[in-house]
């Protein structure tokens, strides 16, 4: 967590005056797309991803794959409406594949999915490849990959701290084989790694050798997706040593994708139903999915909602009542923003646990979130691995974000139930969901 901005630009947040009562299309998962960008570059023929979420994160991962020589052409709808909305059904961007070069620079922005998936590709290039980004960018951690790339046969140039801005001299093939890496400050070390290793002349067997690996569902996005471009992967949770995982060397296939809604940005969508007392449809909610904000359903129902899988989508709705919480969201850890600020408004404390890596997130998510829940009134303390949640009377204030898009969403929920909250620098949502502005706005229309 930075210093707050001087003069932010601010965004009053809507008040709710009623129960909600709205459909909302939310654009696909930045998880998906980003691993389906990945795939549909190294692959032997071109493919096509259906519905990808239009965000700073995705046109940046977007972006670098064409300096480096890949092919992505954009089918754009002509409506005004911004991806998601029943005219977006069209967008398609089709991936054609070509040899991959260098020299090229990559800007990876605040993206975590950029700047550890990267890496690897460019070790399959032929020439440097220079990593640069936003400041914060320079203290994510990014050792697990530069590490293992090294000891796979990569050349890589940093300032010796492990992270950003860095050139991986891409050799135009990696040796790849056996390697040990810490993922415990992030579970994107290792799908780095196994996402570019059917592409590795021997493959890779990546063995997590740390504490907690966090994360656990997007690793098995991860896995999910290889299989479907078809990869062999041995992992875990079919039969394997525990902690390895091995992806054998062979052909990636170009595919037809179609991505999913973003589970974990609907969840300030489902809060507003569970803090107004209302009810949220979110249409084409995967009925089997990989992507953590599946486990909203069971978090927030225990937080007082219910919820309903149906032909219309996910039905989630609210009786008013909050209740805390007490879980351990490691494998969630994404969701963490969202669940607290419900926590700050519910009928009994809660205790998040199992996301002490939040601490190296966007921004310090824990410390963030303490300081500007408490700037409202709030009473909230910082554990080891997370927080205590102590629900009193809030007021309104200025909510900082400090560049973080699930800070912004997570004031956007206070402020539905207390007065007067205004969110600095909304426009940060525009990493993963650029109109949520407008989104949200027109949630409330539907309902108020
Ligand atoms: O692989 C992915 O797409 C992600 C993995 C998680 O990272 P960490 O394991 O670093 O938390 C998650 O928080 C991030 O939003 C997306
Ligand atoms: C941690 C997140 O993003 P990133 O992909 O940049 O790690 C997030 O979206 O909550």
């Amino acid at each position: 967590m930075t210093e707050a901005p001087v003069h932010p630009a601010l965004w009053p947040a809507p008040f709710a005056t009623g129960a909600v009562d709205a459909t909302v299309t939310v654009p696909g998962s930045k998880s998906v797309t980003n691993r389906a960008l990945v795939l549909a570059s190294l692959a032997a023929e071109p493919g096509w991803l259906r519905r990808p979420l239009r965000s700073r994160d995705s046109l940046l991962m977007a972006e670098a794959l064409r300096a480096l020589g890949v092919g992505i052409e954009e089918t754009v709808s002509s409506s005004s409406s911004i991806a998601g909305g029943p005219e977006s059904e069209g967008e398609a961007w089709r991936i054609i594949p070509a040899g991959l070069h260098g020299p090229a620079t990559v800007d990876v922005g605040n993206a975590g999915t950029v700047m550890r998936f990267l890496p690897p590709v460019a070790a399959l290039a032929d020439g440097p490849v220079r990593f640069d980004g936003d400041p914060r960018s320079y203290e994510r951690p990014l050792h697990g990959v530069i590490d293992a790339l090294r000891a796979l046969g990569a050349r890589i140039d940093d300032d010796g701290r492990g992270a950003l801005p860095m050139t991986v001299h891409g050799g135009g093939a990696l040796d790849g084989g056996a390697v040990e890496i810490d993922a415990s400050s992030s579970s994107q070390f290792v799908s780095a790694l196994l996402l570019s290793a059917p592409r590795f002349n021997q493959g890779v067997e990546v063995r997590h050798i740390g504490g907690r690996l966090p994360s656990m569902p997007h690793i098995r996005m991860t896995v999910d997706m290889l299989r479907a471009v078809g990869a062999q992967v041995d992992e875990p949770e079919t039969g394997g040593e525990p902690n390895v995982w091995r992806v054998s060397p062979s052909a990636v296939l170009g595919r037809d994708v179609t991505i999913e809604p973003d589970l974990s940005n609907a969840q300030p969508f489902l809060a507003a139903a569970l803090i107004t007392g209302g009810r949220v449809v979110i249409p084409d909610w995967p009925s089997r999915t990989t992507q953590p904000g599946d486990a909203l359903r069971e978090i927030f129902t225990e937080m007082g909602g219910s919820c309903e899988l149906t032909d219309e989508g996910l039905v989630f709705t609210g009786t008013g009542k909050i209740h805390g919480i007490d879980v351990d969201l490691g494998e969630v850890g994404e969701l963490t923003p969202g669940i607290a600020a419900v926590a700050a408004l519910a009928d009994s404390p809660s205790t998040l646990r199992g996301v002490a890596h939040l601490r190296l997130h966007e921004t310090d998510r824990l410390a963030a979130l303490t300081k500007e829940i408490n700037e409202l009134g709030g009473d909230v303390t910082e554990t080891e691995d997370g927080l205590h949640i102590r629900p009193r009377p809030l007021h309104g204030g200025i909510f900082h974000t400090y560049d973080d898009h699930r800070m912004a969403t997570a004031g956007s929920i206070i402020g539905l139930a207390v007065e007067g909250v205004e969110i600095e620098n909304v426009a940060t949502t525009a990493k993963t969901l650029p109109d949520f502005p407008r989104m949200w706005t027109a949630m409330l229309g539907a309902g108020n």
